[in-house]
C-alpha cells in the first residue's frame, strides 16, 4: 500500500523484560481502535520529543514506573500500512527500571514468556515481532 495520502506516525514502545525472561504486553482498551488486541507499552512520539522522551513519560503515565534513557536499548521495529496512516515502530528493551509496574489507565497486563507470545492477539503490525522477540531475547 502506497504511503500517499497517509501520514507517517511515530510510535515508541518497549519490551519490558523482568528478572524471569518474561514480556510485558497490555490490552488495549474497549471502545479504541483494535480493542481487546495485545500490544507493548508505549504511544506516539509527540512533536519536539525523542523516541525515549515519549516512553519515559508513557510509561510513567500508564505503568508509574520511571526509566532512564540509558536503560532503553534499540531491538528492533516495525513498519506497518494501516488504513488511516503508516506506523514506525521502533522497539526498544528495557530491563531496569524504578517503581512497580502498575495498570494505572485501567488496562489489563500480562507477563508473558517469548515463546508464549503468540498465544495473544496483537495489531497485525505487531506480528513480525513476535519471531524477532523469540530469538533476540
Ligand atoms: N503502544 C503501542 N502502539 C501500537 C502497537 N502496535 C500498534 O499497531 N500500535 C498502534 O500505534 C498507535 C499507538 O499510539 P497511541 O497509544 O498513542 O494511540 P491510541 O490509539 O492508544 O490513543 P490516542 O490516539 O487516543 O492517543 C495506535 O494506533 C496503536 O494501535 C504496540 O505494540 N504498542
Amino acid at each position: 500500500m502506497p504511503t500517499a495520502g497517509r501520514p507517517l506516525v511515530l510510535v515508541a514502545a518497549v519490551a519490558l523484560v523482568d528478572v524471569d525472561g518474561r514480556v510485558l504486553i497490555a490490552r488495549r482498551p474497549m471502545g479504541k481502535p483494535m480493542e481487546g488486541l495485545w500490544e507493548f507499552p508505549g504511544g506516539k512520539v509527540e512533536p519536539g520529543e525523542t523516541p525515549e522522551d515519549a516512553l519515559t513519560r508513557e510509561l510513567e503515565e500508564e505503568l508509574g514506573i520511571t526509566v532512564h534513557d540509558s536503560c532503553l536499548a534499540p531491538l528492533t521495529f516495525a513498519s506497518h500500512g494501516y488504513e488511516s496512516f503508516h506506523l514506525l515502530m521502533p522497539l526498544f528493551v528495557c530491563r531496569r527500571w524504578k517503581g512497580d509496574v502498575r495498570p494505572l489507565e485501567g488496562q489489563e497486563l500480562a507477563w508473558v514468556r517469548p515463546l508464549r507470545l503468540g498465544d495473544y492477539p496483537m495489531p497485525p503490525a505487531d506480528l513480525p515481532l513476535v519471531p524477532m522477540l523469540r530469538d533476540l531475547l
